[in-house]
């Protein structure tokens, strides 16, 4: 049987320190020095486990059970996103498979076209500089609101954006701080918390009630969940239960689809080869039009470009289970019950598993090109728990780059190094700069 290396750290504390500041450096380390199987020594809480091959991954993934959501579902309610792997998360899992169906993501797409036009075609333009991470997190949560609800409901949107707004950063810094003031201590942070939760919840119950007493048959995730029952037969969301699981929809949607367009963005703007691919798709292809979801089936380097910036920096960096038997890797052995990691992060930039894995390369995901290895990509996860929304975060960076292409073209502002920030999702800072040039598709480029 061969042994495990040991990523060794100073006695008691162990790697702790490295955990809390640099996650990502710590794996990726951890992976360069010792391998595809790692025990990382965080002192007196005991060893983690790093996995980092896809085979490793797979075993993780699809039979591990995910445990730690202890301070989220405190946070934020026991939604599907929240909930640990068991009976009550199937339920869940299971009463909310209408709401990601293929139709009523494409019946979705007018009310999403609406947000992307408000930003591209009447908050941008030509000359201007925008913060765009700040841009992309208005969008998702402007988009997530109105998918959620639909465009002519009584709420109140604007209250809903500021709450949502103020939530997740919050919930970073509880998750991701050291030293926090206490959850129960007065301060201002709490108090604002605990008010934009209970705005938020006070929305969404209103919402509920509305639909419930008579509502449309709009295609919103509301809807979705509301039709539960009549899909699977089982017994329905309580109203309270389906606050939590509108809310677990707006965590887990939010803040992970915001980062990813606004990497997109960044790297569309640094690299001008790629940007030029788009437009002339983009123009040869619709042209002008509004996209249809036809259309978008038929373009390739929107979708390429949003997998390859969540290939280099998957939102949802690291994800951590148990498993109840031994993992067995390649001839070593985890014991049963062991904390494992697998990192999106490191595997996704496995010199051992991609051609140039540190350079954005969007045509790698073109339908010509060879497949990855399975589990060496997992931006959306894999197994039980695979993101219930992965196929709508896609639909939003696929309509965004479309409509940004028959446009505009983007220039960073400066040349500074954008790093990377490992919090509820792996963001950009500093957050970068673009500026808008005006490239709008004409007529004659069409094909
Ligand atoms: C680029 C954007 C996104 C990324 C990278 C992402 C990534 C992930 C990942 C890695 C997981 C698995 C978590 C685990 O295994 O513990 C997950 C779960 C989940 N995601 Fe996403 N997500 C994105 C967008 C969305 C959106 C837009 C929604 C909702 C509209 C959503 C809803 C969920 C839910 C409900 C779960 C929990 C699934 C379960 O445990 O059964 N995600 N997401």
């Amino acid at each position: 049987m061969n042994a495990i290396p040991t990523f060794a750290g100073p006695p008691l504390v162990g790697l702790n320190l490295h955990l809390l500041n640099d996650p990502v450096g710590l794996f990726t380390r951890a992976q360069r020095r010792y391998g595809d199987l790692v025990e990382l020594d965080l002192g007196a809480a005991g060893p983690l486990y790093g996995v980092f091959h896809p085979d490793g991954v797979k075993q993780v993934l699809l039979r591990g059970r995910r445990t730690h959501r202890a301070l989220l579902r405190e946070l934020l309610g026991g939604g599907l996103f929240t909930s640990p792997s068991g009976e009550d998360w199937l339920r869940r899992r299971r009463l909310s498979q209408p709401v990601f169906t293929q139709d009523r993501l494409s019946r979705m797409l007018p009310l999403l076209l609406r947000s992307v036009d408000e930003t591209v075609h009447r908050r941008w333009r030509p000359g201007l500089r925008v913060d765009a991470a700040a841009e992309m997190k208005r969008l998702t949560v402007a988009m997530m609101v109105d998918a959620t609800f639909g465009p002519d409901t009584g709420v109140d949107r604007a209250l809903a954006r500021r709450a949502l707004g103020y939530l997740l950063p919050y919930v970073d810094q509880q998750l991701f701080t050291l030293l926090t003031p206490p959850r129960s201590w007065p301060t201002l942070r709490n108090r604002h918390f605990r008010a934009a939760r209970s705005a938020l919840r006070g929305i969404i119950a209103e919402a509920v009630r509305e639909r419930r007493a008579g509502g449309t048959d709009e295609p919103t995730f509301l809807n979705g969940l509301l039709e539960g029952r009549s899909a699977t037969g089982g017994p329905e969301f309580t109203d309270e239960e389906l606050v939590d699981e509108v809310l677990s929809i707006f965590i887990a949607g939010t803040e992970t689809t915001g980062t990813a367009l606004t990497w997109a963005l960044h790297l569309l703007s640094t690299h001008p080869a790629a940007a030029d691919a788009l437009r002339a798709e983009v123009a040869a292809r619709i042209g002008t039009r509004t996209p249809t979801p036809d259309d978008l089936s038929r373009l390739h380097w929107p979708r390429a470009i949003v997998q390859e910036a969540v290939r280099l920096y998957p939102p949802a960096w690291a994800l951590r289970r148990v498993m109840d038997e031994p993992l067995e890797l390649g001839g070593a052995t985890v014991p049963a019950g062991s904390p494992l990691i697998v990192s999106s992060y490191v595997t996704h930039r496995h010199p051992g598993l991609w051609t140039d894995p540190e350079d954005f390369v969007p045509s790698r995901w073109l339908p010509s090109a060879p497949e990855p290895p399975r589990f060496a990509y997992f931006p959306f996860g894999a197994g039980a728990h695979q993101c219930a929304g992965k196929m709508f975060a896609l639909l939003q960076g696929e309509l965004l780059l479309t409509r940004l292409a028959q446009e505009f073209t983007t220039l960073p502002t400066t040349r500074a190094p954008v790093r990377t920030s490992a919090t509820i999702a792996l963001s950009p800072v500093p957050t970068p700069e673009l500026l808008l040039v005006a490239a709008p598709i004409r007529e004659e480029e069409c094909l």
